[in-house]
């Protein structure tokens, strides 16, 4: 039980550490800022920013990426550079400007910091913010830390939602805003490609919007099961090496009882799982795509064509959050099997190490901290 106290920083004990990593494709834990001693003297904070400790983080694969490759395209780790962008804490310390958030506000961080200035960031869009830092892609360090200073505008409330479920509301974000794009509508028959935690999470949110019948692809039959398990509706295509684009997509139409996707929303990134999407969808279809991949790719060109089939893409997201805390808190998408591993902040290493490794069957894996905040 918290205990009231005048000062609520004042209760703060522990050091704030983050999880590292660097060009030479180290991983690390170590002390990192704001350090324990300047937030109890209230130093650091601007306007409208906040304080906030941090409970609980997911591991993306772009954190793995980072640690593994060293990039993602033209996104280049050149320093020590802190991982993490899907977190979820309590509020510690507020600037005396904030009247959005008080200390012991549960809080659900969107990692962006954007300018507010420029057109996208004046329309809506602010995804396609011209001077983006978003955290944890270089050289702006990320979430993955005790305690982090962050705009309290980018903090939203989550009221008695699990940390667990606050901090998957990021990944949520990114599945959320390619279905509503993609728009998805009631019946519609729909192929996800790929079975990670984004294609399981979009798989989530397609269900829970009508689409019907719903396939989904992998090349780990694990991961299949899991989405069965998930959704027991879905229909679950193993995706074998060897087998041709198109063959595999007149497999894919025939699970879905010969009916053609009208929508193929791609979480794999992967060139043959692009183009089986495109060679799946019914004339006037889409392939609306979220996974990310090499920088150039080989598309089947008059088949788009002679299709109509739109081609489009997601980047993050915009707005989502308000919408999926809302999804939810209603119990509308239930996300929280989906977490297969937790791990202490101090114990990272072996936290990024399980998520790395597909033999430990880990589908989201996530980092707890200790924050002990009373007030
Ligand atoms: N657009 C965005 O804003 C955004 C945001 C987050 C993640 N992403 C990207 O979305 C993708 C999915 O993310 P994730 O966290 O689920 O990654 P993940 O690597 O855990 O999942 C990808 C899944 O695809 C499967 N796969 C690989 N090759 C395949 C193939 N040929 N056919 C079918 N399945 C195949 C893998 O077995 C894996 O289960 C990644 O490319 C990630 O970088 C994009
Ligand atoms: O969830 C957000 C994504 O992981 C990021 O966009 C990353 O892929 C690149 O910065
Ligand atoms: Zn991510
Ligand atoms: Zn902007």
């Amino acid at each position: 039980m918290a205990t009231v106290t005048e000062n609520p920083v004042a209760s703060l004990s522990k050091p704030n550490i983050g999880v590292f990593t660097d060009p030479a494709h180290k991983l690390w834990v170590a002390e990192s800022g704001p350090s324990l001693e300047s937030i109890k003297a209230g130093e650091g904070l601007k306007e409208g920013e906040v304080t906030v400790g941090i409970k609980s983080t997911g591991i993306c694969g772009s954190d793995i990426h980072f640690w593994h490759a060293g990039r993602i395209g033209p996104m280049v780790v050149t320093d020590n550079h802190i991982l993490g962008h899907e977190s979820a804490g309590v509020v510690v310390a507020a600037h005396p400007s904030v009247t959005n958030l008080k200390v012991g506000d549960r809080v659900a961080i969107e990692p962006d910091l954007i300018c507010h200035k420029c057109e996208y960031c004046l329309t809506g869009r602010y995804n396609g913010c011209i001077n983006m830092r978003f955290l944890s892609t270089p050289p702006v360090d990320g979430l993955l830390r005790r305690y982090v200073t962050h705009p309290a505008m980018w903090c939203h409330k989550i009221g008695s939602m699990s940390f667990e479920n606050g901090a998957l509301l990021e990944p949520l974000s990114v599945a959320l805003a390619g279905v509503e794009r993609a728009g998805l509508r009631l019946g519609d028959p729909t192929l996800i490609c790929g079975a990670g935690p984004i294609g399981l999470i979009t798989l989530l949110c397609a269900a829970a919007a009508g689409a019907e019948p719903i396939v989904i692809t992998d090349i780990d039959q694990g991961r299949l099961d899991y989405a069965k398990e998930l959704i027991p509706r879905v229909r679950t295509y193993k995706v074998e090496r060897g087998v041709g684009v198109e063959d595999a997509a007149s497999h894919i139409v025939s699970l879905a009882g010969d009916v053609q996707p009208a929508i193929a929303l791609e979480c794999t990134g992967v060139e043959s799982s692009v183009n089986s999407a495109i060679y799946s969808v019914k004339f006037g279809g889409k392939v609306f795509v979220i996974g990310v991949g090499k920088p150039e790719m080989q598309l089947p060109f008059m088949r788009l064509s002679t299709q109509e089939i739109d081609l489009q893409f997601q980047y993050r997201y915009a707005n989502t959050w308000p919408r999926a805390i809302r999804l939810i808190e209603s119990g509308v998408v239930q996300l929280e099997k989906l977490v297969t591993h937790r791990f202490d902040l101090e114990d990272a290493v072996r936290a990024f190490e399980t998520a790395a490794d597909p033999k430990t069957g880990a589908i989201k894996v996530q980092i707890q901290s200790e924050v002990d905040v009373q007030w």
